[in-house]
């Protein structure tokens, strides 16, 4: 294959290594996928408005975040089961994001455990993704596992009350090897120390003990069992922005869950907006879904996002190439955004505003 010179590219090697059913579980999305397909094309219904004769010859990409300046506002997204890739998994991920000063979040059925991405790495740059189980002392002994072991913050997942209708799963269930376990969650749904559910796929496990039941009450009260900034992840609706900051939560993502979740709901980049207006300011707002470029990156921010953060691509990179691979990934993001900041005139992140952006006229002329 030619030079790997784009995200794309990326993708197109890592489904050549891929079996079929691992690559379906990273790329699908729910149902038609159109909410896939929509989180990436919307990017293309806005575009830069650049400014010239401004000084470019050096671009600052710092971003601060809760107190802590990171390199890029190019994060990596939590996302399960990262062996099925390369055999150092979630810790060859992490490493090539702190490695480069940004934030790597650790899912909870991740198939590394926290404590051993937290050894593995040698910046601490890791946030820990919740996904909310029906027991709250096992929530809460995942949360007390992630602050013993230096995680930053907790990402809680508020739009998987159920997983999402995924077709090639739905057909063939995932065969997750032997050897892989969901290493944060031996003994979820059964008693201590109980091998209850091994034998079972693991969504079944992870299926039973999702907590459907899940209010704005609990979320409530996770929030204050922990002095780690909170934020949350799955959020689409406006409403929903302003309860997040009622409820004294940290930030936002904005989230459809990579379109996996409920097909046919808003992009991401569309919701972006009008969420970052009813935030007003009072916490930050991030974004993922279909990101794949670094002029969406450059667009994300100039609707308000803090930072972005890639699920996906971070996937493709560590089947191409383990740790390399995700560090290519990163480097191809890293010089597009930079570039694209140049070409449209900022030097620095705080440059970058509403004022470079703008939906892409319809055509109204007669042909
Ligand atoms: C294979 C896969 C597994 C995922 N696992 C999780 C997870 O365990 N927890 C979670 O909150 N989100 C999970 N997500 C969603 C991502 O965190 C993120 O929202 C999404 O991937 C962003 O879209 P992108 O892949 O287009 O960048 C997963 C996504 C994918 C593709
Ligand atoms: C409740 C079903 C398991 C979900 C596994 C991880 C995930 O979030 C995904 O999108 O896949």
């Amino acid at each position: 294959m030619a030079k790997i010179s784009s995200i794309q590219d990326l993708q197109e090697a890592a489904k050549a290594k891929l079996s079929k059913g691992v690559y379906d579980y990273y790329s699908y999305g729910a149902m038609d996928m159109i909410t896939v397909a929509d989180n990436s094309n919307a990017y293309n219904r806005y575009q830069i408005r650049p400014r010239v004769l401004r000084d470019v010859s050096k671009i600052d990409t710092g971003v601060e975040v809760f107190g802590k300046k990171y390199a890029y506002p190019i994060f990596v997204a939590a996302t399960a089961l990262q062996k099925l890739a390369d055999v150092e998994g979630e810790v060859a991920s992490a490493r090539a994001t702190t490695k480069n000063n940004l934030v790597y979040s650790l899912s909870s059925i991740s198939t590394s455990s926290i404590e051993e991405v937290a050894d593995g790495v040698s910046t601490p740059n890791l946030w820990f993704q919740l996904s909310v189980f029906k027991d709250k002392h096992y929530n809460l002994s995942l949360i007390r596992r992630a602050e013993k072991a230096g995680y930053k913050a907790i990402l809680v997942t508020v739009d998987m009350p159920y997983s999402g209708r995924r077709l090639p799963e739905f057909r063939q269930p995932l065969t997750v090897p032997e050897h892989l376990t969901l290493k944060n969650l031996t003994s979820l749904g059964s008693k201590e120390g109980s091998s209850e559910y091994n034998k079972d796929s693991v969504y079944k496990r992870v299926v039973d003990n999702i907590n459907s039941a899940f209010t704005w009450e609990d979320l409530k009260w996770l929030k204050q069992q922990t002095k780690l900034p909170m934020l949350a992840k799955g959020i689409l609706n406006p409403r929903d922005a302003e309860l997040v900051v009622l409820n004294g939560l940290d930030g936002i993502i904005v989230s459809n869950h990579g379109g996996r979740q409920l097909d046919g709901v808003s992009s991401t980049i569309d919701a972006l907006p009008n969420i970052v207006d009813a935030v007003g300011g009072k916490i930050p707002v991030f974004v993922d879904g279909g990101i794949r470029r670094g002029t969406d990156v450059f667009k994300a921010l100039a609707f308000g996002a803090q930072a972005v953060f890639v699920g996906r691509p971070n996937l493709y990179g560590l089947a191409y190439g383990g740790q390399k691979g995700v560090e290519l990934m990163l480097n191809l993001l890293f010089k597009e955004f930079e570039l694209a900041m140049a070409l449209a005139g900022c030097s620095s992140l705080k440059d970058i505003n509403r004022s470079y952006i703008q939906q892409t006229p319809q055509l109204t002329c007669k042909l």
